[in-house]
């Protein structure tokens, strides 16, 4: 997927991967990754989603990457509050209390940029990318996290319904990226009811990632 597809879909507002309310799996589950009010969450591929709202107002810091300014725009003023804005390398620096979001490429994030976190929350970004960009984008979330904990949702689907993004990621394709590198848990399936523009079946899956290193 090339990024003019992505600065595309926001110039267009064709985001029907937004959500009108907080994921109801973030609300269910994200206590499963024991973390403490003032611990760093990772949003990778951020967009200008709720989740985020739900996660300062939980009491977490939030840190996150996306490629499109205008997401990121949409979301502080939806935030109310007024970003301090610097460069870092090649990316956008957005800043304000509890928040930090790059814009950019997250292939350009690096650890020293990024500062250290607690977890990743990922929703709607491993299965935003096509096959041959998931690897690569799985090892650099766990070198850019040191292995943090993660929240994964992802979507599953008859591949050949639709074509992606989404993608449809299966349990096989969650443990193929993760399995050797974390304590893999799956947590849920929560079907779709009106599937994805009425042509496939869709399931939301939660998984937990949880280090396996002592
Ligand atoms: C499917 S949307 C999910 C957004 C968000 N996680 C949510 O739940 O609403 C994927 C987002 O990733 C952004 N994106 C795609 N590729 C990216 C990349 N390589 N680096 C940073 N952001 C990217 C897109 O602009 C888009 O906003």
């Amino acid at each position: 997927m090339k990024e003019s597809f992505w600065h595309n879909k926001w110039d267009k507002n064709e985001i029907g991967f937004h959500e009108s309310e907080v994921n109801s799996l973030l609300i269910k589950h994200f206590k499963k990754l024991n973390l403490e009010k003032g611990n760093r969450v990772f949003i990778p591929l951020c967009g200008k989603t709720l989740d985020i709202h739900w996660l300062l107002k939980s009491g977490y810091k939030v840190v996150g990457a996306e490629l499109s300014k205008l997401a990121v725009n949409q979301l502080f003023k939806s935030l109310g509050v007024e970003p301090n804005i610097s460069i870092k390398g090649k990316l956008e620096h957005y800043q304000a209390k509890n928040i930090d979001i790059f814009i950019g490429n997250i292939f350009n994030i690096s650890k020293e940029i990024m500062g250290s976190v607690d977890a990743v929350y990922d929703r709607a970004a491993l299965v935003a990318l096509p096959q041959e960009t998931r690897n690569e984008y799985a090892n650099h979330l766990v070198d850019i996290t040191g292995k943090a904990p993660q929240l994964l949702i992802c979507y599953e689907y008859e591949q050949n319904m639709m074509q992606g993004p989404p993608f449809s990621i299966c349990n096989v394709g969650v443990k193929q990226h993760y399995a050797e590198l974390y304590n893999l848990k799956f947590i849920e399936s929560k079907s779709i009811i009106e599937g994805f523009k009425g042509k496939a079946k869709v399931a939301e899956t939660a998984w937990l990632l949880q280090n396996t290193s002592p």
